[in-house]
């Protein structure tokens, strides 16, 4: 080994006062650094009832880790180009690199930074186990060709602009949604296709799907199954975005949108996000919830379309008077002249709720729980909007 320093670490500081079946009577610790790695092997003897045995073991600085290492620098620096913008969630759990890292000397506990701060960091670092797994089992590189095969993009924001002309009410992204982390359980016997065609009859103009498995209850499987089934409103993909292979795989799947969250994405993905959307034909709601959010994204250039969630996702507080808000004074100005279309999210249950933040300047709404809840989602839309929307 190069650069070696060998040490004895006595058996006594491991041994305990009670004698044990079996102990170690020495051991060694060999340890070698090559900037900027520090690798170690540790050799013991252990003496036990039945015999004795060696024990060796030793880091090997193999490729592997190297990447490890990188893969974690990256992930953190990241984190902090996320954190100057503002930007609370962060996208691992900082645990810190792989133990050889920090010297054999330097004991980490195994638990430190584990805890998410909220439901939705909590949510984030899941998203990005699952992805990585997903992205192994097909790489991009396999997305790719499977992009010949995919549907063809309906156009989501030109359906959302022809139901506002046509009804002169915001137009209904209506989501097809079983559970959420925060209201559990919505609905008992949910047939997502059966509940995307009473929407589409119900006069929605485009469809939200949720595909997240393990809060919302959601898959990709319903998406192709309510595209396959036939239904013509544009579907969005709700999902909780952080890697293009994402917006890949949405497409491949059926979606003609995706969710792109502010409060999780810096500025710099959602700029390579959107022109991968536009790549690939998607469009892309940018969801904002408040006025750093959305200053951040009118900063981008190339966006049309705007979400203000009603819904705090870190806390689940609810406030329709949030969309109002951000929509006053000079950002509703800006908004109108790059004439982008801005949907008011969650929380939307009445007919005076869908006035009130139309008077604030939406053209669309997104509604999932008061009308996923009715037994008759079609009818759920009707009472929405205090009239029927639908175009029979
Ligand atoms: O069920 P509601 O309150 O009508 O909300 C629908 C939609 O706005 C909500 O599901 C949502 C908005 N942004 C999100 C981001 C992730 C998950 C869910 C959401």
């Amino acid at each position: 080994m190069e650069g070696l320093t060998s040490l004895k670490v006595p058996f006594q500081a491991f041994s305990s006062s009670s004698r044990p079946r079996s102990w170690i009577t020495s051991t060694q610790v060999n340890v070698s650094r090559r900037n900027p790695f520090f690798t170690f092997s540790v050799r013991a003897q252990v003496e036990s009832t039945e015999g004795s045995a060696t024990i060796a073991a030793s880091s090997a600085e193999s490729v592997v880790e190297a990447l490890k290492v990188k893969e974690w620098e990256v992930g953190m620096f990241q984190d902090e180009v996320a954190a100057s913008q503002g930007i609370r969630i962060r996208r691992r759990p900082p645990t810190g690199p792989p133990l050889h890292y920090v010297g054999p000397f330097e004991f980490r506990l195994q638990n430190e930074g584990n805890t998410p701060r909220n439901i939705l960091e909590e949510i984030v670092w899941n998203k990005d186990v699952e992805v990585s797994q997903l992205k192994e089992r097909k790489p991009l590189i396999s997305l790719k060709k499977d992009l010949e095969n995919a549907p063809p993009v309906r156009d989501f924001i030109g359906a959302l602009r022809a139901a506002h002309e046509r009804t002169r009410l915001p137009g209904l992204i209506a989501e097809v949604k079983k559970a959420s982390p925060s209201r559990g359980l919505l609905r008992e016997n949910f047939d997502p296709v059966e509940i995307a065609e009473a929407y589409e009859r119900g006069g929605a103009a485009c469809l939200s799907v949720l595909t997240d498995q393990k809060y919302f209850k959601g898959s990709f499987e319903n998406l192709e199954l309510i595209r396959k089934a036939g239904v013509k409103c544009p579907l969005l993909c709700k999902e909780f975005i952080i890697d293009a292979w994402q917006l890949y795989y949405a497409r491949i799947k059926g979606a003609d949108a995706v969710l792109l969250i502010a409060a999780v994405l810096p500025d710099l993905d959602i700029k390579y996000m959107i022109k991968i959307c536009k790549i690939l034909g998607l469009a892309a709601l940018v969801e904002v919830h408040d006025e750093k959010e959305f200053d951040r994204v009118l900063g981008i250039e190339g966006i049309e379309l705007i979400g203000i969630n009603n819904r705090n996702l870190e806390t689940f507080e609810v406030d329709i008077a949030n969309t109002k808000k951000l929509l006053e004074g000079e950002r509703g100005k800006i908004v109108r002249e790059r004439n982008i279309i801005m949907v008011g999210e969650s929380g939307l249950f009445t007919p005076n709720d869908i006035a009130y933040v139309q008077e604030a300047g939406v053209k669309a709404v997104l509604v999932g729980e008061s009308i996923v809840k009715q037994n008759d989602p079609r009818k759920g839309i009707t009472n929405l909007f205090g009239k029927d929307i639908s175009l029979s």
